[in-house]
């Protein structure tokens, strides 16, 4: 790729072409129907998860040898060889024509770690695929066999699985000197028309002072409304949810997904009181969503560093919000006990 843009704003136009072929693979994973599930360190993961990482990784250190890139997924090396496709030396145009911010102008390999989730959401993507898999007949046949089961419900039912799709993202975080300063999350599954016909996919960037693109932000509800975890709750994560004081709490899957929800205007706050998510879990969501004017946090107001040696889990939680006041009265609201039990 020839291309005389800062290191820094090349690397965010790579991520952002392999971040949609990484998409692609998550959605031909799923059409094939097999997932290939196993149980990694501590989650789920699958053919999915395993492929697209590779993509990302030998796509990205290609081209950046001495870039420190660490990606979710702690399987076993594959011994097949990489399709040839899988290996995206494309950038996007428009991320190349970016104005750098002055302080990043001068940034090396060597100053850089990529944070990879290849597939944030992994939970609502296998559940999704548990709809997917049945064919028409098989769907009907279960409606016919639970005569208890009205039609609307099941409608509704088939409609929420197919829905959790949505929630899957690939992230790739990228951060100078431990803070996140560029990021990408691309939603395989979002829908759009055109002329017509069915899109899938879209992806959108963050570049620190830059601002995002890809998709334009909204403002926040009028009423406060929260977003969280759907599939990895606990008494501490409901805890901090009811002090909130909110509206409204809106369960979705993933950390990019949630970082959706704030910049469209679905919801005000993050919470997530649990040491459950990891450094490649926000990494991406941080530096969109603080490109986009909002903050995210542990529940304590501290930020997280992303140097290569920082311990993985996010230990305090995450709390981010769309901007400075909303994330401020969500850390006053934080009591203490629960700050506590979660430095310990
Ligand atoms: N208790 C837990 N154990 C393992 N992973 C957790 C977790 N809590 C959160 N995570 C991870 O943090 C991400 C966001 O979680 P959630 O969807 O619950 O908000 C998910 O990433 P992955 O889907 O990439 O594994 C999820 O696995
Ligand atoms: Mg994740």
């Amino acid at each position: 790729m020839a291309s005389s843009a800062p290191l820094v704003v090349r690397l965010l136009a790579s991520s952002v072409s392999v971040a949609s072929r990484a998409g692609k693979i998550v959605r031909d994973v799923m059409s094939k129907g097999e997932l290939g599930m196993f149980q990694g360190k501590d989650d789920y993961q699958t053919e999915a998860d395993r492929s697209a990482q590779r993509c990302i990784v030998a796509s990205l250190s290609a081209q950046y040898p001495k870039v420190n890139i660490i990606g979710e997924e702690d399987g076993p090396e594959s011994e097949s060889e990489l399709p040839s496709d899988w290996i995206i030396s494309e950038a996007d145009k428009e991320v190349l024509s970016l104005e750098c911010p002055v302080n990043l102008h001068s940034v090396k390999e060597e100053d850089i770690v990529v944070w990879v989730d290849p597939l944030d959401g992994t939970s609502e993507y296998t559940q999704g695929a548990l709809m997917l898999k049945r064919d028409p007949w098989e769907r009907w046949k279960m409606y016919l066999t639970h005569p208890l089961i009205s039609i609307k419900w099941y409608l509704s039912l088939l409609q929420s699985h197919y829905g959790f799709l949505e929630h899957v993202t690939v992230l790739i975080g990228i951060s100078v000197n431990d803070k996140p300063v560029a990021g990408v999350i691309h939603q395989p599954y979002y829908k759009t028309m055109l002329g017509g016909e069915k899109i899938l996919g879209r992806t959108i960037w963050g570049l620190q002072e830059v601002g995002v693109g890809g998709f334009t932000p909204a403002p926040p509800p009028d009423s406060l409304i929260i977003t969280t975890t759907r599939s990895h709750s606990n008494p501490l994560v409901e805890k901090a949810l009811q002090v909130m004081n909110a509206g409204q709490i809106v369960r979705v899957g993933g950390a990019g997904y949630k970082v959706f929800q704030l910049l469209e205007g679905k919801a005000s706050i993050y919470v997530f009181a649990s040491s459950g998510c990891k450094k490649w879990d926000t990494c991406a969501p941080e530096a969109v969503l603080s490109a986009a004017g909002g903050k995210l946090t542990d529940i304590l107001g501290n930020y997280y560093k992303y140097g290569g040696s920082e311990s993985r889990p996010n230990k305090t939680g995450v709390l981010a919000a769309v901007n400075d006041e909303l994330h401020s009265y969500a850390v006053k609201r934080i009591p203490q006990e629960l700050k506590d039990a979660l430095s310990k």
